[in-house]
């Protein structure tokens, strides 16, 4: 087995050039150009980072902090939190449980996911499990549930610009995402030993339409660039970075990419350093058909998924199997 790999590690050198930050408040002075410069970073790299992104900085600050004191509880004690069979996709994932698709070693985190509440008797219940509350964190609920309604309203303007940049209507998306099986997951990476097997994020494609992620500061995500080479993304302090996922790959015909990115381990001066981010997986309504959009396909990018149309519910299902989640 090679040797984990760390942010130093000689035999996996990365590029070390910057993705330009495109600032949010270009979004109000000039709409046209933000999406033209969002959607040409995403084009190109899969991913954008975002500057000036105007969340609330004390909802994001009250929900990471709880999110480090529920991860500062005792193992037997986060373990009541964790639903094992149920996809994850609410509560506690302890650590040692998800590994990226394929890959022979876990990751190495935990994280804790918040959902979509939806009224008693909605349809999309079905789909949505009720959310589970840790009682040893007081304002725990309020405070995640915050960040999950301050990200999905965040997520919705960056797609009507993508939306603007595809030359759809600028509200496509508004009734494919309103209530969408969205995901928040508060990310903890705990200091890694230095024989430590695996690395914190193996490498992976987000499922989802895009993904909205705060606290990337702490070095280790890269993505991997069009030419194979690994790419830093080092974004600046409190800047989001915004990645496509499989299902608007998909929808896109791929004219969006879904790049591929992981989490490496820290160089030896910071591996007594934990590590939290916190993506939003903004997903579509679950019985949202993804068929490949028609202005995508030409004679040079032939539909990918021709006869191939698919729910938002099953692909996801399809895929979290395959990242053993259920
Ligand atoms: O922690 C990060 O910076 C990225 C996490 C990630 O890619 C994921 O959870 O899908
Ligand atoms: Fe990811």
């Amino acid at each position: 087995m090679s040797s984990p790999l760390t942010a130093s590690s000689a035999e996996d050198q990365t590029k070390t050039r910057a993705i330009v930050p495109v600032s949010m408040q270009g979004y109000d002075a000039d709409f046209q150009a933000f999406a033209d410069a969002l959607g040409a970073s995403f084009a190109r790299y899969g991913f954008a980072v975002i500057s000036d992104h105007g969340l609330d900085q004390p909802t994001i600050d009250a929900a990471l902090a709880d999110a480090k004191a529920f991860f500062a509880l005792p193992e037997d004690v986060k373990r009541q939190y964790h639903q094992p069979g149920t996809g994850g996709a609410r509560g506690l994932t302890p650590f040692g449980v998800e590994a990226a698709k394929g890959a022979a070693a876990v990751d190495l985190k935990e994280f804790w996911h918040v959902g979509r509440e939806l009224p008693e008797g909605h349809p999309y219940r079905q789909y949505m499990r009720d959310n589970v509350w840790p009682t040893e964190i007081e304002g725990f609920q309020s405070h995640l549930y915050g960040m999950f309604d301050a990200l999905d309203q965040l997520g919705r303007k960056i797609l009507k610009a993508i939306a603007r940049y595809m030359k759809l209507g600028d509200d496509y998306f508004e009734d494919k995402v309103e209530l969408g099986n969205s995901v928040l997951r508060m990310l903890h990476y705990p200091p890694v030993p230095a024989d430590a097997p695996g690395v914190r994020a193996g490498a992976h494609e987000d499922i989802n339409v895009i993904t909205l992620l705060l606290g990337a500061e702490e070095a280790g995500l890269q993505l991997k660039d069009a030419d194979g080479e690994w790419l830093d993304i080092a974004p600046p302090p409190g800047a989001l970075v915004v990645n496509i996922g499989d299902m608007l790959q998909r929808l896109t015909n791929h004219v969006l990419p879904s790049t591929t990115h992981r989490v490496v381990n820290p160089a030896p001066e910071r591996r007594g350093f934990a590590r939290y981010s916190t993506p939003f997986f903004l997903h579509f309504n679950p019985d949202f058909p993804i068929e490949t959009l028609p202005s995508t396909i030409t004679p040079e990018n032939p539909d990918r998924y021709a006869g191939k149309t698919i729910l938002a519910e099953d692909f996801l299902m399809e895929r979290l199997k395959e990242i053993r989640l259920i």
